[in-house]
C-alpha cells in the first residue's frame, strides 16, 4: 500500500485564491505588515514570499527591515506605530529575533486585534478557552488540511509531537477542540515510538530530520510533516522519514509543498479575519 500525499500546495493555491475573492469585494485593501529583523538566510526567503502572496491576493503590503543590532526598545516604537496606524490590519514579526531583544515582550506589545500570528496571550487564552479568535497559521493550516483529505479529527486519537508555542500547543488545543483525543509528547517522553504507533493522526513538529521511523507509525495512520529541515546539501527534509511512511501511513503530507505553503495562506485568511473583525 502507498499513503496518498495530501497536496498542501494545491489546497494553499486554491485558499488564496478565495482570500483574494473575498479581498476584492471589500471596499478597503487589508494591510499586512511583516517585520524583519537581521539578515537570516531563511527569514529573508520566506519574508519575500509571505510579501508577495499578501500582494497576490490584493492586500496593501509591506516588509520593515531592521538591522540585527535593533534594540527591543527601538522594535517596541516600530510596533507602537503599526499598531496606531489604521491601514494596517496585520502584524506579523518574523520569529526568531536577535538575542538582545525578548520576544514575549514584543508578542505582548503587538495589538491583539491585528496579531494574525496568533502568538498574543490574549490570543492564546481565547483558543485555550475552545474559542478561537486569530489562531497560529501553521496548526490552523494543517486542520484544514486534514480537513481537505476527509480527515475526521472528532473522537480520533491524535498525537502532536512537539510542544513549541507557535506548532505543538496550539496544534493540541486546535485538535481538542475539533473533539479529537489529543496526546503530546516530547523530548522527555518515555517511549515515543510506542506512542507515535497509537495514533490514528501523528503530527510531527520536532524540527529533527527523519526522527519519525516508518514502524512509528499505524498502518492507515494520517501523518502530517510540520518538520523544515535543510539538510547539509541544501535540500529540504521533513521530520518524518517519508520514503519509509509511504509504505504505512493513509495519507501524508510532502516536505516541501506539504504543511509550509498552508501557513502562508492562512496568514493571508487571517489578516482578512482582522481587517473584518476592525472594519466591519
Ligand atoms: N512570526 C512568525 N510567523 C511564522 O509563521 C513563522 C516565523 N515567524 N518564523 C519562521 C516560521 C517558518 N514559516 C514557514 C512558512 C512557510 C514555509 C513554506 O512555504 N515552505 C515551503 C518551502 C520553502 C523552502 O523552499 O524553503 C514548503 O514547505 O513547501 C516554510 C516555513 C513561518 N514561520
Amino acid at each position: 500500500m502507498t499513503a496518498r500525499p495530501i497536496d498542501g500546495k494545491a489546497l494553499a493555491a486554491a485558499l488564496r485564491a478565495e482570500v483574494a475573492a473575498r479581498a476584492a469585494a471589500l471596499p478597503y485593501r487589508p494591510g499586512l505588515v511583516v517585520v524583519l529583523v537581521g539578515e537570516d538566510a531563511a527569514s529573508t526567503l520566506y519574508v519575500r514570499n509571505k510579501e508577495r502572496a499578501a500582494r497576490a491576493a490584493g492586500f496593501e503590503s509591506r516588509t520593515i527591515r531592521l538591522p540585527a543590532e535593533t534594540g527591543e526598545a527601538e522594535l517596541l516604537s516600530v510596533i507602537a506605530g503599526l499598531n496606531a496606524d489604521d491601514a494596517v490590519d496585520g502584524i506579523l514579526v518574523q520569529l526568531p529575533l536577535p538575542a538582545q531583544i525578548r520576544t514575549g515582550a514584543i508578542i505582548r506589545a503587538i495589538d491583539p486585534a491585528k496579531d494574525v500570528d496568533g502568538f498574543h496571550p490574549e490570543n492564546v487564552a481565547a483558543l485555550a478557552l475552545g474559542a478561537p479568535r486569530l489562531a497560529p497559521c501553521t496548526p490552523r493550516g494543517i486542520f484544514l488540511l486534514l480537513r481537505a483529505a476527509g480527515v475526521e479529527p472528532r473522537g480520533a486519537r491524535a498525537l502532536v509531537l512537539g510542544r513549541s508555542n507557535i506548532v505543538g500547543r496550539p496544534m493540541a488545543a486546535l485538535l481538542l477542540a475539533g473533539d479529537a483525543t489529543v496526546t503530546i509528547a516530547h523530548s522527555r517522553t518515555r517511549d515515543l515510538a510506542a506512542e507515535c504507533r497509537r495514533a490514528e493522526i501523528l503530527i510531527a513538529a520536532v524540527g529533527r530530520p527523519a526522527m519519525v521511523k516508518g514502524d512509528w507509525i499505524a498502518p492507515g495512520a494520517t501523518v502530517i510533516d510540520v518538520g523544515i529541515n535543510r539538510g547539509a546539501d541544501g535540500a529540504l527534509v521533513g521530520d518524518v522519514d517519508y520514503q519509509a511512511a509511504l509504505g504505512v501511513a493513509g495519507a501524508i503530507t510532502p516536505v516541501p509543498g506539504g504543511v509550509g505553503p498552508m501557513t502562508i495562506a492562512c496568514l493571508l485568511e487571517n489578516t482578512l479575519i482582522a481587517a473584518a473583525a476592525r472594519r466591519g
